[in-house]
C-alpha cells in the first residue's frame, strides 16, 4: 500500500524509468535515480541537457512521456486531485529570478502562500512572515521594500523564504546562484546548508555553479544525451576522473 507520508523512507523521491517529450523530440530516455532524505541533491549536465525538464516532472510542471515520479512513496502523476494538492504542499520552489509580485512589498510576498494555505490569525502570518525573513538572514527594515529595491542576493533570499513559509519537506531551487557574484553566491550556499541542517530539509537544485558543486552538493547525477551519465558524490566523481575541476568546468 502507498503511504502518504512514511518517516522512514530512506528516498523522499525515487525517478523510475521515466521518459520526457516534447513532440516526437526525446529529452530523457528511461532513467532512474534516487534523492536521499536530507541531502542536497543536483541536477546537471550541459546545456539543453533536460535539467529543467527534469525538475519539472518533481514539481508538477512537466508531465512526463512514461515511468515515474515518486515522493514520499507517491507516483505524483497518478494522484488525485486531493492527494496532489496534499503533495504539493511539501515541496517549495525557489525560481531563478525570485518570482516575486513587484506590486507586493517584501512582507506582502512573504505572507501569499501563509494566507492561502493555513487558517492563522493575520498577526500570526505576519509573525511568521518575520521569522522566515529572518531565519534566511534579512534583517526586518526589509520586510517594507519592494523587489526592485533590493539586491539580487537579497531577491533570492526573499524567494527562498517564501518557498520555506510552508514547512515544506523538500525544496527546490532552480539556479539558486546564477546572477549573484561570487561571494554571495557562497554565503548563498552556505545558508542552503544551514537551513538542510537546521530544519531537516531534502534540497533539489538545477545549477551550473561548479563551486556550489564542490562545495554544498551532497550528491548528484550528470545528465547527457538523454540518460545518466554519472551519479554520485563529488568525492566519487573525483574517483572517476584525472581532473576534477577540468571536468566539472566541460559539462
Ligand atoms: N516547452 C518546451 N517545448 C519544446 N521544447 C522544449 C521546451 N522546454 C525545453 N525544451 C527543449 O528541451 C531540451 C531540454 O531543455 P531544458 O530546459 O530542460 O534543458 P536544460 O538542461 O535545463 O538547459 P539550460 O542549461 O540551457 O537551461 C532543450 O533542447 C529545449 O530546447
Amino acid at each position: 500500500m502507498e503511504s502518504q507520508t512514511n518517516a522512514n523512507f530512506q528516498n523522499i523521491i525515487e525517478i523510475r524509468n521515466l521518459t520526457t517529450t516534447y513532440g516526437t523530440r526525446i529529452i530523457h530516455d528511461r532513467i532512474s535515480f534516487n534523492i536521499r532524505r536530507k541531502e542536497i541533491f543536483a541536477l546537471l549536465g550541459g546545456s539543453g541537457s533536460g535539467k529543467s525538464t527534469l525538475l519539472n516532472t518533481m514539481i508538477f510542471l512537466k508531465q512526463p512521456t512514461s515511468g515515474e515520479v515518486r515522493i514520499l512513496g507517491q507516483n505524483i502523476w497518478n494522484l488525485n486531485p486531493k492527494d496532489t494538492l496534499q503533495c504539493k504542499l511539501n515541496i517549495g520552489v525557489l525560481f531563478q529570478f525570485g518570482a516575486l509580485f513587484s506590486s507586493l512589498n517584501v512582507l506582502e510576498n512573504l505572507m501569499i502562500p501563509l494566507r492561502e494555505w493555513t487558517n492563522f490569525r493575520p498577526s500570526d502570518i505576519e509573525s511568521l512572515a518575520y521569522i522566515w525573513l529572518t531565519r534566511v538572514g534579512l534583517k526586518a527594515e526589509v520586510a517594507k521594500l519592494y523587489p526592485n529595491e533590493l539586491s539580487g542576493g537579497m531577491v533570492k533570499r526573499v524567494g527562498l523564504a517564501r518557498a520555506l513559509a510552508l514547512s515544506p519537506k523538500i525544496l527546490f531551487l532552480d539556479e539558486p546562484t546564477s546572477g549573484l557574484d561570487p561571494k554571495s553566491a557562497r554565503h548563498f550556499d552556505a545558508l542552503i546548508m544551514e537551513l538542510r541542517d537546521l530544519l531537516g530539509i531534502s534540497v533539489v537544485m538545477v545549477t551550473h555553479d561548479m563551486e556550489s558543486v564542490k562545495g554544498a552538493v551532497d550528491r548528484m547525477i550528470i545528465l547527457k544525451n538523454q540518460k545518466i551519465f554519472f551519479e554520485g558524490s563529488v568525492r566519487e566523481l573525483a574517483q572517476q576522473t584525472q581532473s576534477l575541476d577540468l571536468f566539472l568546468y566541460q559539462i
